[in-house]
């Protein structure tokens, strides 16, 4: 069974001078456990309210979503409760975006820790240990009480990447994870974020402008003007988008100041 299922989902808005906008455009798309989908397409082409579509943040204007076989949103219209899914993605979805979005003042634990104030039980009392844990597995084990402005860029999507996955989500969302960091850095933090979710089996969903964060994924699409479609990435060019971004990041590295 598929994790998350999108059937025929559209978005549309309606702009100020009251004409509509097609966001997206009839989507279908399966993610299940352990996958890692890559997502690319043009600034504007929608990639952002599929991401949200897909981590429940947002619903469609039309089409079916389904999380572990359970109706989110159904073809006749009729939702989940939002209580339900507040939880629902409280518990399942892990979130990492661009620009870190990490509460600034407050340690690398106490962010860490943050979802983890909505958890209950055991995973609710032992907040603080788990988060320690979960930093100590992103490597920053020596940076549990620095607060981000006292962090690198790599580092606080370190701290990002513990947070989205704290509370051992089974999906996992990626938006431009890389966007914000050098080269070398943007490949150790991918290198990490698909390690830690190989580990737990859970679905990694990044979406990215980079054909080379896209070449690690297993699976490939691009989404144009809305429209979402599966693209065969064959191993010849998946070579060749490693090799151009590592030929050029030792371009870069090898000229001078
Ligand atoms: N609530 C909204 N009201 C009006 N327009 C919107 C709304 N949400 C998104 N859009 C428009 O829909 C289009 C798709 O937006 P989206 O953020 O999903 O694109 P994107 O592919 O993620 O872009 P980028 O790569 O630049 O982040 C854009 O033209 C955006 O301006």
């Amino acid at each position: 069974m598929s994790l998350v299922e999108l059937h025929g989902v559209t978005k549309h808005v309606r702009l100020p001078d009251d004409t509509r906008l097609d966001i997206l455009r009839g989507v279908d798309l399966e993610v299940g456990s352990g996958d890692h989908v890559a997502i690319v397409g043009r600034s504007g082409s929608g990639k952002s309210t599929l991401l949200n579509i897909l981590g429940m943040l947002d619903l469609p204007s039309s089409g079916s979503v389904a999380f572990r076989g359970h109706p989110i949103v159904q073809e006749s219209g009729r939702r989940m409760r939002r209580g339900t899914l507040d939880r629902l993605r409280g518990r399942e979805v892990g979130f990492v975006f661009q620009q870190f979005n990490l509460l600034p003042g407050r340690s690398a634990t106490d962010n860490v820790a943050m979802p983890l104030g909505y958890a209950t039980g055991r995973q609710f009392w032992r907040r603080r240990r788990l988060a320690e844990e979960m930093l100590d597995r992103v490597g920053l084990s020596h940076r549990l009480e620095s607060p981000p402005e006292q962090l690198s860029g790599g580092e606080q999507q370190r701290v990002a990447i513990a947070r989205a996955l704290v509370r051992r989500p089974a999906l996992i969302l990626a938006d431009e994870p890389t966007g914000a960091l050098d080269v070398d850095t943007g490949e150790a933090v991918m290198s990490l974020l698909d390690e830690v979710a190989s580990e737990t089996e859970a679905a990694l969903v990044t979406i990215t402008h980079d054909l080379h964060v896209a070449a690690r994924a297993r699976r490939h699409y691009r989404l144009e003007a809305g429209v979402l479609t599966e693209v065969d990435l064959d191993a010849a060019s998946r070579a060749t988008a490693l090799g151009a971004v590592t030929a050029a990041a030792h371009a870069r590295a090898e000229a001078p100041e």
